[in-house]
């Protein structure tokens, strides 16, 4: 693992589902340190995107690298160094979010400590509580403790904030602030421009399978000729984005 690599590089990356054309040819980048944004309306291919870059899914086209490592060929080396959450999470429904967060842990060399883990998605109080019994927002917030789990030096995350309320949301943006700090890179699948804006340093705009735009929030306002991020978004989709909060 060379430290000089991109901690994500996503080249041309295609996926089809039968006819269903979900990415047509997706390149970016994430430096070290960096966390870079990707927005996009309902089925415009984002999730496709992250499954592949997190060697979930095989592309039909295209190359995907984290820090250095072919998510397909190195999946033991991958687990070592990226952290994903991801929309839809297969959970052990009967265990108790004590039990799931020690399972992860098991996985790691120098894992947080659960303590930690639990304070930096407010779920102490919920420790003894089994999965299935957890409100939306609580699994939502379990997924990404586990997604953090091992120190991850790389991590993705789809849909951060969705389901979560404002103190939640608050506190999770906290919670990538303080990731930031420590040098961990992110890639941010977000429907939430006040979200984009606060924490990434670059934004994807992605419309039908393809990169419209990529540049810091305020370079996509300037780029759209603009007012807002919201605005710049519709100038350069031709789409209002839903922000299914
Ligand atoms: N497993 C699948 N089988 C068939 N079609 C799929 C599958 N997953 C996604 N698609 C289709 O591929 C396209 C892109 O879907 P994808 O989930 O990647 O988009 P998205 O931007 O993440 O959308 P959302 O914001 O709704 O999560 C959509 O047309 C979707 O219906």
């Amino acid at each position: 693992m060379d430290s000089a690599e991109p901690a994500i590089l996503a080249e041309n990356l295609a996926k089809s589902y039968g006819r269903t054309r979900a990415v047509a040819g997706v390149s970016l980048r994430v430096g070290v340190g960096e966390v870079v944004g990707v927005l996009g309306t309902n089925g415009a291919g984002k999730t496709t995107t992250v499954e592949m870059i997190a060697g979930l899914r095989t592309p039909d086209r295209g190359r995907v690298r984290v820090l250095g490592i072919d998510p397909r060929h190195d999946r033991a080396r991958l687990r070592q160094v990226l952290g994903v959450q991801l929309q839809h999470a297969h959970l052990h429904n009967a265990l108790r979010v004590t039990e799931l967060v020690d399972l992860y842990r098991s996985f790691y060399p120098d894992p947080r400590s659960s303590d930690e883990l639990l304070d930096l998605v407010d779920l102490t109080a919920q420790r003894r509580t089994i999965f299935d019994n957890l409100s939306g927002g609580q699994q939502h917030r379990l997924s990404i403790a586990l997604a953090l789990a091992g120190r991850p030096r790389v991590t993705i995350l789809d849909e951060l904030t969705t389901g979560l309320d404002p103190k939640a949301r608050r506190r999770m943006w906290g919670t990538i602030e303080q990731l930031k700090a420590e040098g961990v890179s992110i890639l941010l699948v977000s429907h939430a421009m006040e979200e984009v804006e606060r924490l990434c340093d670059r934004v994807a705009v992605l419309d039908a399978g393809r990169v419209v735009a990529l540049a810091t929030p305020a370079g996509l306002v300037a780029q759209a000729g603009a007012d807002t991020l919201d605005d710049a978004f519709v100038a350069l989709t031709g789409k209002e984005l839903e922000d299914t909060e």
